[in-house]
């Protein structure tokens, strides 16, 4: 059979990419791309040998309101579902794609879309959300979301980005990381899925690569590979410059995540590829050895790009100060504050981008944020609102919104037990003996607990009305810890606000917490630092003994 190579070109967001010509066909007969079967029994190909899964008990829907623009209508009134890839790039959520094809592929038929996680922390944090919001539009597009936990790939590690070789994972490691991810996925994907849906399945690579031998790998892989392309991905050319260089084994990445999906493609029938834009080599890998090994077209490619801190560098794991995803790595109160506090030249955006708000709606806070009237904070709470609760549902924003309310210097609610316990984890915290710190001078206690420097401080700001027990602001120098002040006879509140600055990242900058503990000796205290953007850091320091 005759096969001619030209190639198109087609140029998308500033970049250069080639597709084979449509007219050729390459392979003889078309590839029937086996389709991925998730029935009502939960086994994706019905004989009980799946990969794929879907959780035995789908966590319910939650309120979440439905995005008003996912369909339109047609002068007939019959709703038209709206095309995801218009949909991501209205939202900016959209940098490059392999193929503009993939726009009439999205719009003609149900797709299958994976977005890949290798399991080296042990949980997701807020860079890898945008792939989960991007899954999600399509799912929500009427597409199947597939997420795709590298429990191969991990081992090896993804050089893209990365400056240095990442550290080997123990296999425990592993297994806890997997486990973690595994189950923020389920719960954000799984919320926002119908219960009796199969529109998301969570798989892991090392169920096909723990059998495959080098040899097997090198015959049907690595023959197809051409080490001058591989040599030209970003993630290679910027490490062989690096003085570390690059072993063989973080070389190969590439072909593991190529390989991924002609596997996926071929047994699953996933043909879209997403990832953030350092994905892009690893992508295109794919969609290369698919149509080498396969002759095969429709595997498409779709990224995004990297959500950045202001300092320039991306919202990672490896960074300091990640924004988690789990409840357990960061509380829902913080994510909450962490979103509260953005900047407003950066809340549209964030609003577009993280949230499935009607981005008319967005648009109409937009102008509203640059009217007369607007109440400061409105937009930072709405996104902070639809962030919180898509990642971790109604209870979660409950919780997030139950504390800051409490920890709001000069706020009315009477302070519990319990909510402060709640919060306990998240604000600078100590134990100091009871009779410590009963009669104790307010000034004193402010500073033996690190809440201010000196007594100085301490005294200049309950001058300017800043200092603040239990919530309520102090005018007395003189003032000294009574019983009263001791809620529940457990805990008590220390704060340096503001001037009342409502929701200003200086609430929970200053903020002490004071825990009896019979046995009086002292904890550590974090002090929370870092707000508008900036990557949270922790100070550490330890109080001295009782
Ligand atoms: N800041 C970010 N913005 C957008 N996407 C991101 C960001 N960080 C990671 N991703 C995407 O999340 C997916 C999974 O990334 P993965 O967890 O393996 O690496 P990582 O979080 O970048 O790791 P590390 O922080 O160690 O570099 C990829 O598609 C990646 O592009
Ligand atoms: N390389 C991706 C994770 C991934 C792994 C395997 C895949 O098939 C796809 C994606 C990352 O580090 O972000």
């Amino acid at each position: 059979m005759a096969v001619t190579a030209s190639r198109a070109f087609t140029c998308y967001n500033h970049k250069l990419f080639f597709f084979p010509n449509t007219s050729i066909n390459l392979c003889p007969t078309p590839i029937k791309v086996p389709s991925l079967l998730l029935n009502g029994n939960g086994n994706g190909n019905g004989n009980g040998n799946s990969l794929f899964y879907r959780p035995k008990n789908p966590i319910p829907r939650c309120v979440h309101s439905a995005p008003k623009n996912l369909e339109t209508h047609s002068q007939s009134h019959v709703p038209r579902r709206r095309n995801v890839i218009e949909i991501l790039e209205e939202r900016g959520l959209l940098e490059s794609i392999t193929s503009d094809k993939l726009r009439s592929a999205c719009s003609d038929s149900n797709l299958k879309v994976y977005c890949g996680f290798d399991p080296t922390a042990e949980s997701l944090h807020l860079g890898n959300l945008l792939g989960i919001i991007v899954l999600s539009w399509f799912q929500q597009c009427g597409h199947k979301a597939v997420a795709l936990i590298g429990g191969a790939t991990a081992r090896i590690g993804d050089p893209s980005g990365k400056s240095l070789e990442r550290p080997e994972l123990d296999p425990d490691s592993l297994e806890k990381n997997t486990q973690g991810i595994t189950n923020t996925i389920t719960r954000i994907l799984g919320r926002n899925t119908k219960p009796s849906s199969d529109s998301f399945v969570i798989i892991n690579n090392y169920d096909w690569w723990k059998d495959v031998t080098l040899l097997d790998f090198l015959k049907r892989v690595g023959r197809y590979a051409r080490v001058g392309t591989m040599m030209a991905k970003e993630s290679v050319k910027k490490r062989l410059e690096s003085e570390q260089g690059m072993s063989y084994t973080e070389f190969t990445y590439q072909l593991l995540q190529g390989y991924d999906f002609l596997y996926l493609f071929q047994k699953e029938g996933v043909s879209v590829q997403i990832g953030g834009s350092d994905q892009w080599g690893n992508i295109t890998a794919g969609t290369e050895l698919i149509r080498k090994i396969l002759q095969a077209e429709g595997a498409y490619g779709l990224t995004f790009s990297l959500l950045l801190k202001s300092d320039g560098t991306k919202f990672g794991k490896s960074e300091d100060g990640a924004i988690w995803l789990s409840s357990s790595m960061l509380s829902p109160y913080k994510f909450y504050q962490y979103f509260f506090s953005v900047p407003d030249v950066d809340v549209v955006r964030l609003l577009k981008i993280l949230t499935f708000s009607d981005i008319e709606e967005i648009n109409e806070l937009e102008r509203e944020m640059k009217s007369p009237g607007y109440v400061p904070n409105t937009a930072q709470r709405r996104l902070a609102e639809e962030v919180t609760r898509f990642v971790h549902g109604q209870d979660g924003l409950d919780e997030a919104l139950k504390a800051t309310e409490a920890l709001r210097p000069g706020a009315e609610t009477r302070l519990d037990w319990q909510t402060i316990e709640g919060i306990a984890k998240d604000v600078p915290s100590c134990s100091l003996a009871y009779n410590e710190v009963l009669n104790l001078p307010l000034i004193d206690l402010s500073v033996s607990a690190g809440l201010l420097e000196s007594k100085s401080a301490a005294r200049r700001l309950l001058k300017q009305g800043g200092l603040y027990l239990n919530n309520s602001r102090v005018d007395s120098e003189g003032k000294k810890i009574e019983a009263q002040d001791i809620v529940d006879g457990k805990i008590l509140l220390l704060s340096a606000g503001k001037k009342n600055k409502v929701g200003s990242c200086n609430d929970y900058d200053c903020i002490s917490l004071f825990e009896r503990l019979e046995c009086g000796f002292m904890a550590k205290c974090n002090i929370l630092g870092g707000c508008k953007f900036q990557p949270i850091s922790f100070a550490h320091y330890s109080l001295r003994e009782a």
